[in-house]
């Protein structure tokens, strides 16, 4: 086997190491989303159960202050992390939306 060959051979072995890593973190994320709108489906039901409002923007006001700041330490982009958060809690206001339109409010 030639010097090339080697490297590359060396490069490919890395690369499915690191995506290996890379499956792992993203099953992690999958469950740890799916739990986490396991909890916010429950949130939608109280609101709806109790008339409140579906979106809370002063909850959500807190929550990007906080991750933004824990992004800057984990070394994430603050923005990237606050765009993540918004993507979320879109998806999470329409289900509370179709929740509390199902019971009729
Ligand atoms: C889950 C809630 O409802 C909405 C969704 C939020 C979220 O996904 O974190 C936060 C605030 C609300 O706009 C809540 O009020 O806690």
């Amino acid at each position: 086997m030639n010097t090339t060959q080697a490297t590359q051979d060396a490069a490919q072995s890395k690369l499915e190491e690191l995506r290996r890593s890379i499956d792992n973190i993203d099953a992690a994320l999958i469950y740890m989303l799916a739990e986490r709108f396991r909890h916010t489906q429950a949130v939608g039901k109280l609101k709806a159960t109790n008339h409140m409002p579906p979106a809370d923007p002063a909850r959500e006001a807190r929550q990007v202050a906080r991750l933004r700041q824990l992004a800057q330490s984990a070394q994430l982009d603050p923005d990237f992390a606050e765009k993540f958060l918004a993507f979320i809690i879109r998806e999470v206001i329409r289900h509370h939306e179709a929740i509390a339109a199902s019971e009729g409010r």
